[in-house]
């Protein structure tokens, strides 16, 4: 998918007139990769639904160790996120609406998820990894589900849990599924998306997050399973939310920016390479008077990593603004006559003076990341020297990738190896019948 869009939006920003994050610009093209039998054969469809049945012994076989991003049949690295709940508990709406743009509303439309509805999500090299959405009447119990195959090539299990609706159930259904699913594979990193929280008022979220964080961890507890206790979000002093490392319980709405920066928490803990992208992006503020700098994954908005400051929710939310203004505009004045794709490329950059002399610039890293940074004023007027520090740090972030790269070659030709050595023995083995 070649890129060919130019965007160089350079403009002022009054912070009194929101955006709405509603209003996004259809331009992702995600694409769905459905491994079949053989090793090296993958079929791409758009959008596919898969019965429980149909996750035979091929499947089990291509993913039978617990994933990492360098892990996988074709060479090609996707840990698998599970997208589990209750019935309505909002599942499909969630991935729909981060992963597909489809808006808030539309999702009232959205029929009940009868089968696994399986997914790649590939949109850069860093954010690569397959969704599974979940029906909601999952059994356990079920002969044909193979829980114990799905559970061992996870990377991070969701738990969704509507909140305006009574959770009892959904936390007995939370609790089979975290001590099943740790019993097979141990690795897997759990969160919590108490979900739909746009009709609560803050009080009523922080109580309702605090019952079902304590309900969670006393069920694990007496389960005699205290290690895996799952952490609450940190409440700041002084009332704003400030997100720390660990959680893993999240506060989420399809109705704002919530369901991004969940998703986002969610996806870093994936990330191998996170620690270094996150030095790198330490080292370039610090030499360029920026308060704060995030690494984007511009078509979902999700934020692969940030400086090590912490991140408050509106900062989060401006770059998501940001990023949308940028799409948006490419999408209506870019380049005409393109394919399909994001509207965004090596040269977009964007510069937004904010009315509180801050200044926020975003710029491209490769074609699917982009830099977004805050800085005051009087920082901006060295824009030469962040500039230049930019191109060191691209540099480096394309070394990181280089790395990658070459390791995954090498599993690949690795595997080759061993498979043509299995075929040969079992070649030898079938001639001396
Ligand atoms: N208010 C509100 N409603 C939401 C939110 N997310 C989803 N919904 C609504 O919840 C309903 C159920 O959403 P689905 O995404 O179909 O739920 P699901 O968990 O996939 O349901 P199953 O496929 O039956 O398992 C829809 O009407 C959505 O519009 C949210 O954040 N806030």
């Amino acid at each position: 998918m070649a890129l060919t869009y130019q965007v160089n939006a350079v403009g002022k920003l009054d912070t009194t007139s929101s955006l709405n994050p509603k209003q996004n610009v259809s331009m992702t093209s995600e694409k769905v990769s459905v491994l079949c039998g053989e090793e090296d054969e993958a079929l791409e469809y758009d959008d596919d639904e898969y019965d429980l049945e149909a996750f035979s012994d091929a499947d089990l076989s291509c993913e039978d160790r617990a994933p990492g991003f360098s892990d996988s049949v074709n060479g090609v690295v996707k840990p698998r996120i599970l997208l589990m709940g209750l019935r309505r508990s909002g599942k499909s709406s969630i991935q729909k609406v981060v992963f597909h743009k489809m808006s808030p509303s539309e999702t009232l439309f959205l029929e009940s998820t009868n089968k696994i509805c399986r997914e790649d999500v590939s949109s850069s090299s860093f954010v690569s990894f397959q969704i599974w959405d979940f029906p909601g009447q999952i059994d356990f119990f079920d002969p044909t589900f193979d829980y114990e195959m799905i559970f061992r090539g996870t990377g991070a299990l969701i738990f969704v849990i509507d909140s305006q609706d009574d959770y009892v159930e959904a936390l007995s259904r939370l609790h089979l599924t975290v001590t099943r699913a740790y019993k097979v594979n141990p690795d897997i990193s759990f969160e919590v998306f108490i979900h739909k929280v746009d009709g609560l008022s803050d009080d009523h979220k922080i109580e309702k997050q605090r019952d079902i964080h304590k309900r969670t961890n006393t069920d694990l507890t007496d389960a005699g399973l205290e290690q895996i206790h799952l952490r609450c979000r940190q409440q700041h002093p002084f009332g704003s939310t400030q997100i720390t490392e660990e959680e893993s319980f999240y506060l989420t709405s399809i109705y704002d920016h919530s369901i991004f920066e969940a998703f986002s928490k969610v996806v870093q803990k994936l990330i191998p390479q996170l620690p270094t992208l996150e030095n790198l992006l330490n080292i370039f503020i610090s030499n360029s008077g920026i308060e704060k700098a995030f690494l984007f994954d511009v078509g979902s908005k999700i934020y692969i990593a940030t400086d090590s400051s912490p991140v408050d929710m509106q900062t989060y939310e401006l770059c998501c603004d940001m990023i949308d203004v940028v799409i948006d505009i490419s999408c209506i004045y870019g380049m005409p006559n393109t394919e399909a794709g994001l509207p965004h490329d090596k040269d977009s950059m964007a510069i937004i003076h904010l009315n509180n002399t801050t200044v926020i610039y975003l710029k491209e890293v490769t074609k699917f990341l982009a830099m977004v940074c805050f800085l005051r004023k009087e920082s901006f007027a060295r824009k030469g020297l962040i500039d230049y520090n930019f191109h060191c740090f691209k540099k480096a972030i394309q070394e990181v990738f280089d790395v990658r790269v070459k390791v995954q070659q090498s599993r690949k030709l690795l595997n080759q190896r061993r498979w043509s050595k299995l075929t040969l023995t079992s070649g030898v083995c079938s001639s001396t019948h």
